[in-house]
């Protein structure tokens, strides 16, 4: 796998981490129409983390099939006993980590479909689903036209975990925008970590993936991890007609100062990062905008829609 570029914070893997230090692994894996395969893939790279000493894995957005609404409904799987949620457990299991499983279609009983993320512990326990609660429907003149909403139900929970370093949030992609989440799972659920499986593209990627991720960095004092699929070249080999789309990669780490501390580019690979939990509270006691925040003018405010 290429070296992570930037990579500022990562130390050999014979460093003795403080018990407030984990050290996590952002997947970017190289995604195709191949079920099977990409579950080799996702397997290869886990396996490759875990020997740099990783604690925790990041995968990508819907890492098991093609990023495609069309797509969706035919890769879909029952999220619980299906084989990618299976792969999942049994690899947290298998190597003993805290394993954040990206997304993957999810199709319920009642012929919804989600794009659906699933965290295990190490010991192969589901310790949080969270089904992508904005959707991703969007339309930029001469740039990108997607619609999620197209085949995707959006989701309805704040979703967070519970690990030893902290409580970590999680989001998918295009939650990453909404400002008022991130400050959900930080301010009431005492997130230290917030964690984005995403898949950006050519349009969107290059003005605001990281910009986003040092922006909700910054204002919620905590470490934002993001994990996208490697750029996919456009090949004939596909069968499949799905459109094709051109994720930005650049998977990244953030920490609660807003420094980019360890990211890539869009090929296939690992980022590896050391995350110093206590930082996040030394970053919270001096400059303290969490006890600042004048309430009393402003708060968060729950807008119904007619
Ligand atoms: N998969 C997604 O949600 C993509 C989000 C995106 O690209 C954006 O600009 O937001």
């Amino acid at each position: 796998f290429r070296t992570p570029l930037r990579n500022k914070s990562f130390a050999s893997i014979t460093t003795a981490l403080s018990m407030s230090t984990v050290r996590v692994a952002l997947c970017q894996l190289p995604v195709t129409d191949d079920t099977e395969k990409n579950h080799q893939t996702a397997a290869t790279f886990i396996e490759n983390a875990v020997e740099q000493g990783a604690e925790l894995v990041v995968l990508p957005e819907i890492w098991n099939s093609p990023y495609a609404t069309a797509a969706f409904p035919e890769y879909a799987q029952d999220i619980d006993k299906g084989p990618s949620r299976r792969l999942l457990q049994d690899l947290a299991t298998k190597h003993k980590l805290w394993l954040v499983g990206g997304s993957i279609p999810e199709r319920t009983a009642d012929g919804k479909i989600y794009n659906t993320s699933l965290v295990f512990n190490p010991q192969g326990e589901l310790v949080a689903k969270h089904r992508k609660v904005h959707l991703f429907d969007i339309d930029v003149p001469g740039g990108i036209t997607f619609f999620e909403s197209d085949t995707l139900s959006p989701g309805e929970t704040v979703s967070y975990f519970s690990t030893p370093w902290g409580n970590m949030g999680l989001g998918i992609c295009y939650d990453i925008r909404f400002a008022e989440y991130a400050m959900l799972l930080t301010q009431k659920h005492d997130c230290k970590v917030l964690l984005y499986p995403g898949a950006f593209n050519m349009t969107t990627g290059p003005a605001h993936w990281e910009l986003l991720q040092r922006a909700r960095a910054v204002d919620n004092q905590c470490f934002v991890l993001t994990a996208s699929p490697a750029r996919a070249v456009e090949t004939t080999e596909s069968k499949k007609p799905y459109p094709h789309y051109t994720a930005w990669g650049h998977s990244t780490a953030v920490s609660p100062w807003g420094e980019v501390i360890a990211t890539t580019d869009e090929s296939p690979g690992i980022v590896m990062a050391d995350l110093d939990l206590e930082k996040v509270e030394d970053m919270r006691k001096s400059i303290p905008i969490r006890n600042q925040r004048r309430t009393d003018l402003y708060d968060l405010l729950q807008v119904k829609k007619e």
